[in-house]
């Protein structure tokens, strides 16, 4: 017989360090992960390799039912492999994450991929980073948070991210692709960004990392008690 798994969800616009959060929770409880944003930007990738229209929900559900991918623990890393093929770093481009946000505003897309998400829900219990993971997917969970920081703040925590590897990026661009993807994310028809009302909000913007795990873990002990 299988028991419940305890779940923690962390919810968010992007870059307000939802997934640096997330690896650093699922490591110190011992805990599995879920990057659920991967598996949109997988989605997006795969449709783009096969010239799918990432806007025609028709031609992307069968292909959302049918992903070929898996997802390989390397140390701290995860490596994604669609299709037999690492397209670990091609994920992460803002290419990918702004057409992973539109094929994620498909309301059909998001339910042939709910089952997929819920199967990473395991013992001893899971950290789930993405959007809609309290309103959504795992509505029952035992705890919620709600990762926020200012547009400004996260182009910039983008760009020193972009620069560290060498990549040399404008802070304007950066800012009006995080707000277009931010726009979209929010106002879908179909599980909007925004926090579950059972949420702890935390607004990151003055924040380092490690005070915001500092917090995060005092909240998730007093939760899980
Ligand atoms: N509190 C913080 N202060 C400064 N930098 C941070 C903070 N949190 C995260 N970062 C840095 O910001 C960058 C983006 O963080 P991260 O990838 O965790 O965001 P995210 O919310 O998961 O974004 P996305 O949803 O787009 O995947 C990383 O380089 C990370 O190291
Ligand atoms: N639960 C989720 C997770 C992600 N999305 C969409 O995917 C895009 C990429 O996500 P990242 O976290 O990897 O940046 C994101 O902009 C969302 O549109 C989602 O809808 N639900």
């Amino acid at each position: 017989m299988s028991t419940h798994a305890p779940v923690i969800t962390v919810d968010g616009p992007s870059g307000a360090g939802k997934g640096t959060l997330c690896m650093l929770l699922a490591e110190k409880l011992g805990w599995n992960l879920l990057d659920s944003g991967a598996i949109y930007r997988v989605l997006a990738l795969a449709a783009l390799h096969h010239g799918v229209d990432t806007e025609s929900e028709e031609a992307l559900v069968p292909l959302a039912a049918h992903l070929d991918v898996q997802f390989v623990a390397e140390g701290e890393l995860v490596r994604v492999i669609l299709e037999g093929e690492d397209v670990s770093d091609t994920l992460r481009t803002e290419k990918v994450g702004n057409a992973a946000s539109k094929v994620a505003a498909l309301p059909r897309v998001r339910e042939a991929l709910l089952r997929r998400q819920r199967a990473f829900s395991e013992q001893p219990g899971l950290v789930a980073d993405g959007r809609d993971m309290g309103t959504v997917v795992f509505t029952s969970a035992e705890v919620k948070i709600f990762l926020d920081a200012s547009a400004e703040e996260r182009a910039t925590r983008r760009m020193n991210q972009l620069q560290k590897k060498g990549l040399d990026v404008s802070f304007s661009s950066l800012l009006s692709e995080i707000q277009e993807r931010d726009y979209r994310d929010r106002n879908r028809a179909v599980a909007p960004l925004r926090p579950a009302d059972d949420a702890l909000v935390l607004d990151s913007t003055e924040m380092s990392i490690e005070q915001v795990l500092e917090k995060v873990l005092a909240y998730v002990d007093a939760k899980l008690k």
